[in-house]
């Protein structure tokens, strides 16, 4: 799940987008990428690792312009630890065009073929968003007649990408000397919003990104979410048009979104998602009173950062004591977001120590949102134990995982997932818990979209049921085989 931004603007925007980077940094650990358009030049700098340490004060006075977009990356596909993999991608034909991309493609097999064979285009890496910009690419190609480019070439361009392309993208797009391009798969699986804000005389700015709190914070208003198919281009001198260019758009976003990934004060597809965690945590709570005997746990506890609205509920509803017996070091990032699983594994004791006072022979009702290769939980109990709690009751806000994510999430392996093939009871085994609840999938669901206008989720990983149709046994199959390097 990778944090994307794009800026059109009358004043210089490296500063913007990289302000608006550090606010996404939660959806992406690997690398990040600035790049800016300076008329008709394109400067560019991407690194490993995270905002902080990846731009330097030399690298971001090379970024000139008055237009420009920002990547954090999450890998889901091709090489992990690689900079030349970091976003933003670059062709230089038609006119030159930067992209950024969050989501994950599912047919890159075939336009892998196609983009060789037929539209005889080299993609240099192993990065699906390399393929999804030289897509767009051979079909703005395909549109252009003169010299100029105006909007109706773009948005039949973004119809052809939605008739090649499978999966989940928004994608945020520079075209040297002709301004902003961003779209949406026609699903709307990965989120998108656009934003604008005054610039007194000069004029407005425009702002696409992944998450309202960057508009929020600098300042932007909300003008709308980009639909699901639905195009925005911004020109470099700041008209904004847009076009619906899918033929059957429909909403069905990503429901990890709201358990795990987007923060919390963040409003997606009109569901704050805050507020879908507290409503998960006192669905949660009831799934508990039906299951576990609560009447002698002493204490609600959950683990920082994602479970604590979650847990606060479960707290309040079953009128427990709610209490903190994990500290988190700050300087950890999130653990579930890191490549491999050695680095995972420990980080999750670099980044949490129990409080042996708060756990002294007391029966304890842990939450965290979601439990998916269990290795945060493993641990969790394990360090509950050694803190010398009694009864260790586990709980998850989100449904068993079971099935792999191929929307732009890492867990590709069937194999990986704790609750893979295997029932409650044993997971509670594996994880060395006493007892050990989850939500039930239409909970997670009613919890989610309750009070919005959102009717379908993307919940694959809990239900298998896949919303794109080539996800078939044999593509999860290859997915497995293939892994992210
Ligand atoms: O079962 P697992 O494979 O361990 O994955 C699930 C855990 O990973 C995430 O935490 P993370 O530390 O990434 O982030 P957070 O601080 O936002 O909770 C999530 O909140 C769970 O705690
Ligand atoms: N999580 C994401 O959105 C990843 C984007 C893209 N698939 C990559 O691996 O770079
Ligand atoms: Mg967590």
């Amino acid at each position: 799940m990778c944090g994307i931004v794009g800026i059109v603007s009358p004043e210089p925007v490296n500063q913007q987008v990289y302000d608006a980077l550090l606010l996404l940094q939660h959806r992406g650990q690997d690398s990040t990428g600035i790049a800016t358009a300076d008329g008709p030049t394109f400067h560019m700098h991407k690194a490993k690792g995270q905002v902080r340490e990846a731009f330097r004060t030399r690298d971001m006075r090379s970024l000139l312009g008055k237009m420009g977009l920002g990547h954090v990356r999450y890998a889901t596909k091709g090489i992990a630890d690689n900079e030349q993999e970091a976003q933003p991608f670059y062709v230089n034909a038609p006119y030159g065009i930067i992209l950024v991309h969050n989501g994950n493609l599912t047919n890159t097999r075939e336009l892998a073929d196609d983009l060789f064979h037929i539209d005889r285009r080299h993609v240099n890496s192993t990065s699906d968003t390399e393929m999804l910009l030289n897509v767009l690419a051979t079909e703005l190609q395909s549109q252009i007649t003169g010299l100029e480019l105006d909007p109706d070439q773009v948005f039949t361009a973004v119809s052809q990408v939605h008739e090649r392309v499978e999966g989940s993208y928004a994608a945020i797009a520079m075209i040297a000397g002709h301004g902003l391009l961003a779209f949406r798969d026609p699903y709307g699986i990965r989120p998108l919003i656009l934003g604008r804000r005054s610039a007194g005389l000069v004029g407005d700015e425009w702002i696409v990104t992944s998450e309202s709190l960057v508009l929020e914070s600098a300042g932007y208003e909300v003008v709308r979410e980009v639909a699901p198919g639905e195009a925005i281009f911004i020109t470099t001198s700041g008209e904004m048009y847009s076009r619906q260019c899918a033929k059957n758009p429909r909403l069905v976003p990503c429901s990890f979104e709201y358990v795990y990934l987007a923060r919390p004060d963040s409003v997606m597809n009109g569901i704050s998602v805050y507020e879908a965690r507290l409503r998960l945590g006192d669905r949660l709570a009831t799934t508990i009173a039906e299951y576990a005997p609560t009447g002698d746990i002493d204490v609600v506890m959950p683990i920082p950062d994602s479970s604590r609205p979650a847990a606060m509920q479960v707290a309040q509803k079953l009128g427990i004591e709610y209490r903190e017996g994990f500290y988190k070091n700050r300087y950890v990032g999130r653990t579930f977001i890191m490549p491999g699983q050695a680095q995972r594994k420990k980080s999750v004791r670099q980044k949490l120590n129990a409080m042996s006072m708060e756990f002294k022979g007391k029966n304890i009702l842990i939450v965290d949102d979601s439990i998916v290769r269990g290795t945060t939980s493993k641990e969790i109990v394990d360090m509950a134990r050694a803190a010398g709690a009694n009864k260790v009751t586990f709980t998850s806000a989100a449904p068993p995982v079971r099935y792999p994510h191929v929307y732009g999430i890492n867990m590709p392996s069937r194999s990986e997932l704790i609750a893979h093939n295997r029932k409650i009871p044993e997971i509670a085994r594996e994880l060395g818990a006493d007892h050990l609840i989850y939500q039930e999938v239409a909970d997670m669901k009613d919890a989610i979209i309750q009070g919005s206008n959102v009717t379908e989720l993307e919940m694959s990983c809990f239900t298998g049921e896949y919303v794109t149709g080539t996800v078939t046994p044999e593509y999860l199959e290859w997915v497995e085989r293939n892994q992210l390097s």
